[in-house]
């Protein structure tokens, strides 16, 4: 694919100004941030702080009210290359019922917007097994998604993620539920694509294993930025020097579905929706807007 000169400068992700409203409720206030090409950034805040909200609007979920976002340099609503955008959702309990195998869950990672590639490559399938491997999920490759547990289906999703070999990744507390062995295992699978040049924005409550690779952590706090710049652990953690301090909450991986009432239930245009439900629709059915 030819790509102009604002996409090779252009940060792999830049948001104006933005301001979100959700339900009637103003949510994001004039966040302002950038993720550079290469970097892996860390999203912190309070439970409720707009970080899930952000990153949903950043991939086209959730409408932007006024001011404008970028990837790679081209403005949001005339973004199409979302192949080089790998998303994986806060977890869910999305998997109930859903009749694919793991391994059809991954491949349809691979998708692009026309639908499956006419023959499925050596090079594909061996995406598909890498990224299984990675998050140590290649012997249940024939298993149904269905008769895994929470966190095993989460790997799951973050193979999927990673199999497309995205260009940008970003994901929204992938390690809630995910046991220590294999935080490291995708502590260090990150590593691996971070030195590629992959460009990772991590939604977290603390950087723990992860916390060699972050180069810079963003602290939302309210909707707006409250800090921006060198890595601080914890979200609620002073960055400031004892002047600031975004409010904590108690914190915990949670199981349930982050969507309050009112979450839209289609996206404005095709994106890479990565439930599992959506990965299954879209294994037999992709349309530009995912089935929802
Ligand atoms: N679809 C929605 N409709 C209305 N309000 C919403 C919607 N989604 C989120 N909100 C509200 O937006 C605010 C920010 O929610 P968001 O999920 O972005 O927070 P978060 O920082 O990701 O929190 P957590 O750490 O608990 O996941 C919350 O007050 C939430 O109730």
């Amino acid at each position: 694919m030819a790509r102009g000169a604002s996409d090779i400068t252009a940060p792999a992700v830049a948001v104006h100004e933005v301001t979100v409203t959700l339900g009637g409720r103003p949510i994001l206030h004039g966040v302002d941030t950038t993720v550079g090409r290469g970097e892996t950034v860390a999203l912190l805040g309070a439970n409720g702080s707009g970080k899930s909200t952000l990153v949903k609007t950043i991939v086209g979920l959730y409408p932007v009210e006024s001011g404008r976002i970028e990837l790679f340099g081209t403005p949001l609503p005339s973004f199409r290359a979302w192949q080089r955008v790998g998303y994986v959702p806060q977890r869910t309990t999305a998997a109930a019922g859903v009749p694919a195998t793991v391994g059809e869950v991954v491949s349809s990672g691979l998708l692009t917007p026309r639908g499956w590639a006419v023959r499925r490559g050596r090079s594909d399938r061996g995406a598909v097994r890498e990224a299984l491997a990675t998050v140590g999920m290649l012997d249940r490759i024939g298993d149904p998604v269905a008769a895994l547990s929470g966190g095993q289906q989460q790997r799951v999703l973050i193979a999927r993620a990673l199999a497309r070999r995205p260009d940008l990744l970003i994901m929204d507390e992938p390690m809630a539920g995910v046991d220590l062995v294999s935080q490291q295992a995708f502590a260090d699978a990150l590593a691996g694509l971070a030195e590629h040049g992959t460009t990772i924005l991590l939604v977290l409550h603390e950087l723990g294993p992860l916390a060699k690779l972050i180069d810079r952590t963003v602290v939302l706090r309210a909707g707006t930025v409250l800090y921006d710049g060198t890595p601080v652990e914890h979200g609620e953690e002073d960055p400031a020097h004892g002047h600031e301090r975004p409010g904590h909450d108690h914190v915990h991986p949670h199981d349930t579905p982050s969507e309050a009432p009112g979450t839209p239930e289609c996206p404005p245009g095709p994106t890479p929706v990565e439930t599992l439900k959506a990965a299954t629709t879209q294994a037999t059915t992709w349309k530009e807007s995912p089935a929802c």
